[in-house]
């Protein structure tokens, strides 16, 4: 990784490849007193009470409480231990009893990678992007059966008509524009979460089949700025499990600078200068705010506004 790893990112599991295909061996795993089991209720993820809260891992013993249909997923080996999560949106008296006997609190995932330190937070991400796949795919979307979990919810497979599925990634592409002779860059606010933010971020959509990085960054910058780019460069990635996006992080040229806005998407696209962005960074800006670290958006639109290039 040539980044400094993002929030979401650099997850140190060992996600047992070769062990996870022995489902005698999970279940057997699932009832070792060792073996650790992170709860989720609605997706939102059990934390700790220290500061900064860490991920609330129980014991086995968990299983117990919960009837036979609830959903767990083997995630991987931490230091030779089998890590688990599991779904207790199902078992609200368990999920409060799991409270108030801990102390510790269930958090929307967003806020715990906000609050979280250090590299468990490419492990929650991990975890709840698989329990939410597993979780939405109960049925087989070529005959409609139930579907079974299997290699501890890495897949699943469907015994009517013996489909195997597997969970899907949604790449984003996301792009700071740069114009280059006049020192300033493209940057855009969207309906929704940035205009309740009344923020501006880096240029992002959702990447089309049968299409290569550099013409979704072409296709998304027209789209929605109607500006022309040049010269895309990857620049680093990052997971964003809300709920299965890998986001894309590109920097490109402008070939182009009349902005043409997609006003049903956007609700603003400006080019802004190098000293502005440079404030907004430190939230000094009276103009422009931008996204926090959490957000590969904050690392393309700093690393373009010093000067720093990745890779
Ligand atoms: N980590 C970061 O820095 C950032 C993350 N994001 C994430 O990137 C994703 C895309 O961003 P926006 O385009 O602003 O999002 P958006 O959520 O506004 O989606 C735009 C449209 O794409 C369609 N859509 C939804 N899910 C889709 C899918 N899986 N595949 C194809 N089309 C889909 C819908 O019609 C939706 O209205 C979102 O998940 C957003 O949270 C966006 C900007 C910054």
């Amino acid at each position: 990784m040539t980044y400094p790893p993002h929030i979401f990112a650099d997850n140190p599991i060992n996600r047992g490849e070769t062990e996870r295909r022995d489902e005698d061996w999970i279940l057997q795993q699932a009832e070792d007193p060792a073996s650790r089991f992170l709860p989720f209720r609605n997706l939102n993820v059990l934390l700790t009470d220290q500061t900064p809260p860490e991920l609330g891992w129980l014991s086995p013993a968990i299983l117990r409480s919960l009837p036979p249909e609830a959903v767990w997923i083997f995630l991987g080996l931490l230091d030779g231990v089998a890590h688990f999560s599991v779904d207790l949106s199902k078992s609200a008296n368990t999920a409060d009893r799991v409270e108030a006997e801990t102390g510790w609190r269930f958090e929307d995932c967003r806020t715990a990678g906000e609050t979280m330190s250090g590299p468990n937070t490419g492990l929650l991400s991990h975890a709840r992007a698989q329990l939410d796949w597993n979780l939405r795919h109960g049925f087989c979307s070529v005959c409609g059966h139930p579907t079974e979990k299997k290699r501890g919810g890495q897949s699943r497979q469907c015994p009517g008509c013996n489909a195997q599925h597997f969970p899907r990634t949604d790449p984003v592409v996301i792009t700071v524009v740069a114009d280059v002779e006049r020192d300033r860059c493209l940057l855009g606010q969207s309906r929704g979460r940035l205009q309740r933010m009344r923020a501006f971020s880096a240029l992002a959509g959702f990447m089309d089949q049968g299409e290569a990085i550099e013409e979704a960054v072409a296709r998304e910058v027209m789209e929605e700025a109607g500006i022309r780019v040049k010269n895309v460069r990857y620049h680093s990635s990052q997971p964003w499990p809300f709920p299965s996006s890998l986001m894309i992080g590109c920097l490109a040229e402008a070939d182009t600078t009349d902005i043409n806005m997609d006003d049903e998407e956007m609700t603003d696209v400006r080019w802004f200068d190098r000293s502005e962005v440079l404030l907004a960074l430190d939230g000094r800006s009276e103009e422009l705010t931008v996204p926090g670290p959490i957000a590969i958006a904050h690392h393309l639109i700093k690393s373009w506004a010093t000067g720093a290039t990745n890779g």
